[in-house]
């Protein structure tokens, strides 16, 4: 406390406590004027409030003074005028509220902090008061997600901000929380109808907040708005069930759907039935028309699988050319088999693909439920044994499944694999079987022959690995080495000496067939003169057309094109008009009755003249006696193949026979 001169605010007395609470001393503070104990920038306001002031001041507001030792301190003075000694002096006492001030500016940090973070708060936050239920507090995200101002939120009831039934729910649900208060938060999802943006999932979490004596006091609601994550979420869980091109649920969900028909039909014996379908001909549509054509097929086929099935059955694709279906009601075997007649007759229909006809088809394997198999995986093993069965006798069809299946399916796909192994580990070879020249008793050709020499059985016949080579598309890969290989050795014997190549009907359907035989040729060396390609009918009774084509090409290169196992099929004589063959090769079911049965002596007869007279060159195979040679010879056939003149021989053997066979003619 001081008293200053109201003129020139210099001291004229202090008390002990302004002495020590300011650290100047009494005659200090006596040569100082009221300007001296403030910062430089106030001493003018000072000087302002001072000329204007005639009334009591009263703690209006804080000013700063300096102390002896520098430090600033905050003050509010209490300001009442007096006359000394005759002279205007003001009598001041002001108290320090220094740490006040600091404690009041800190609370004021920490509520605006507070306020930013609840304004900026990614989630909207919201207090109601718990008796009420009138807004307290809204943050504004809570004003951009429900699109009204705060000013219309706050005061206003927070249930009013949902249709009647609705609020109604909410009011119950937030007066039970109340009722357990303390103990449990709600935590729900709920569509809300937002004013500005439409309708919205939030993630609700609600507080009860009650005072010291447990009385509601506050209702405080986080709520985040989920609406796009849930809905990413969802497409995410469709992709993980779902086949992406066809829409068509995956292998993933058919396993579930199939769990789910188990355990009913446990529960109440509900039959149900499972479908593999394989589309037959997929393959030559992608490589034909390319893979969009592809694509679309696949889609189509998808549409169509929709359409014959009931709403209850489940279509599903499992990749490629695989489909499934859950038959989920099929009463008997017959009911699953007449809804895969169904799919049979329904996808062997033309679909009509970027423009194009094409035909496919399918072929079906069945499980019924719970005899075939208890387990998903079990029913769909065997219901792809089933269809691997009803592929190996003829496409475009189905079969149950037999538990007989299983070994004879298991030992065929061992072969299968074994057989690709062997491809690339050269476990294939070729052997040779000559064909002589009738009249001058020389080597004309020589037959490329097929041995897989297995590390168990021993040499494995082609009748028994060929089918499935041809199955499985292997015989692409083989059908190349074999041409390959027969042309670099065919080029190693002496000049006149052709090599012949069997063809399967499958290597076709592979555009690589032409560029094969060019490119074998070429790397080989060997005049196309030197190649004669034998085929059997029934290349020229599937797709004729497309196969007639290939052979001209073929034919045109200059390669011998000959037909084998004359006689064996329907119309083998009107083939000969289809194409001008090179080569006609006679069964040896004929040549093995020569002599036994006339009949097959006049079959024989009327060939040799045919060729003769068309210029075809004739050869009689499996002659195995001389009687037989005899008798061909004397009908006028060409060449001959054979046991009695050479089994198939590996290439070392083969080329002594050759050798030896030249010496013999030259020194006739
Ligand atoms: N009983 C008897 N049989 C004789 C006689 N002379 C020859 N054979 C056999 O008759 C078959 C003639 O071949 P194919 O009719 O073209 O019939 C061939 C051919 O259709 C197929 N094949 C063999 N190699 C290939 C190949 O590289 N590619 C294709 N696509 N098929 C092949 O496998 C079939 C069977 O071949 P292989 O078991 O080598 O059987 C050969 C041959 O060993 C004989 O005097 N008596």
């Amino acid at each position: 406390m001081w008293v200053l001169d109201a003129g020139s605010l210099r001291f004229l007395d202090v008390n002990t406590a302004a002495v020590e609470h300011y650290g100047y001393s009494r005659d200090r503070f006596l040569a100082m004027t009221a300007h001296d104990i403030r910062p430089e920038a106030d001493r003018a306001e000072l000087q302002i409030v001072f000329a204007n002031r005639t009334k009591p001041y009263d703690g209006e507001r804080i000013w700063r003074h300096c102390k002896a030792d520098g430090s600033v301190i905050q003050i509010l003075p209490y300001v009442r005028p007096l006359m000394l000694r005759g002279r205007p002096a003001v009598l001041a006492a002001s108290i320090d509220v220094t740490e006040r001030q600091l404690a009041e500016a800190e609370l004021r940090r920490t509520r605006s902090f507070l306020d930013t973070v609840i304004e900026n708060i990614p989630a909207m936050l919201y207090v109601q008061d718990a008796v009420d239920h009138r807004l307290l507090l809204v943050n504004r995200a809570c004003e951009a997600l429900l699109g009204v101002p705060r000013d219309e939120l706050i005061g206003g009831p927070s249930h009013a901000l949902f249709q009647h039934t609705t609020a109604r729910a909410v009011l119950d649900q937030d007066a039970a929380l109340f009722r357990a208060s303390g103990r449990d938060a709600i935590v729900e999802e709920r569509q809300f109808e937002t004013r500005g943006n439409g309708t919205r999932l939030l993630h609700v979490k609600k507080l009860a907040v009650s005072d010291e004596e447990g009385r509601p006091q506050y209702l405080l609601g986080i709520a985040e708005d989920v609406t796009e994550r849930r809905a990413v979420e969802a497409r995410i869980a469709h992709m993980a069930h779902h086949d992406p091109l066809t829409d068509l649920p995956n292998r993933a969900c058919f396993r579930e759907r199939l769990s789910d028909a188990l355990e009913r039909q446990h529960r109440h014996a509900e039959p149900a039935a499972v479908l593999c379908l394989d589309l037959d001909g997929f393959k030559a549509v992608n490589d034909t028309l390319g893979h969009a054509a592809g694509d679309a097929l696949l889609r189509a086929v998808a549409d169509r699988l929709r359409h014959c099935v009931r709403e209850e059955d489940l279509v599903a694709r499992f990749g490629g050319d695989e489909f499934a279906i859950l038959q989920a009601s099929a009463p008997s075997p017959e009911a699953a088999g007449q809804l895969a007649a169904r799919l049979v007759e329904c996808l062997a229909q033309p679909f009509s693909i970027i423009g194009q006809k094409v035909v496919i088809g399918a072929s079906l394997g069945i499980a019924m439920l719970p005899g075939d198999g208890t387990t998903p995986d079990l029913l769909l093993n065997n219901a792809d044994l089933a269809l691997y069965q009803a592929k190996a006798e003829r496409r475009g069809t189905f079969r149950f499944f037999e538990p007989e299946m299983n070994a004879r399916i298991q030992a065929r796909r061992t072969l299968e694999r074994e057989l690709r192994e062997a491809l690339n580990t050269g476990a294939l070879e070729l052997f040779y079987q000559p064909l002589l020249n009738l009249r001058e008793n020389r080597i004309n050709a020589c037959e490329a022959l097929l041995r897989w020499r297995h590390p168990e059985r021993g040499f494995v016949s082609p009748a028994e690995f060929i089918p499935i080579a041809e199955e499985t598309g292997l015989i692409a890969p083989i059908g190349e080495w074999v041409l390959r290989e027969a042309c670099r050795e065919a080029a190693t014997w002496p000049g006149e000496i052709k090599v012949a190549v069997n063809l399967s009907p499958v290597q076709f359907r592979q555009q690589s067939l032409v560029p094969a035989v060019v490119s074998a040729l070429a790397n080989a060396g060997l005049d196309p003169s030197r190649l004669e390609l034998e085929i059997t009918e029934s290349v020229l009774l599937a797709d004729s057309d497309a196969n007639l084509a290939v052979l001209h090409r073929l034919r045109n290169l200059g390669v011998r094109i000959a037909m084998d196992d004359f006689g064996t099929g329907y119309s083998s004589l009107s083939y000969l008009r289809t194409f001008p063959f090179d080569k006609i090769k006679i069964d040896q079911s004929f040549v093995r009755e020569l002599g036994v049965n006339r009949h097959c002596a006049a079959i024989v007869r009327a060939v040799a003249g045919l060729g003769a007279d068309l210029g075809i060159t004739t050869v009689a195979e499996g002659v195995e006696t001389a009687a037989q040679r005899d008798h061909l010879q004397h009908e006028g056939c060409d060449e001959m193949q054979g046991y009695l003149f050479s089994r198939p021989l590996p290439v070392a053997d083969l080329r002594q026979l050759i050798a030896a066979t030249e010496q013999a003619a030259r020194a006739a």
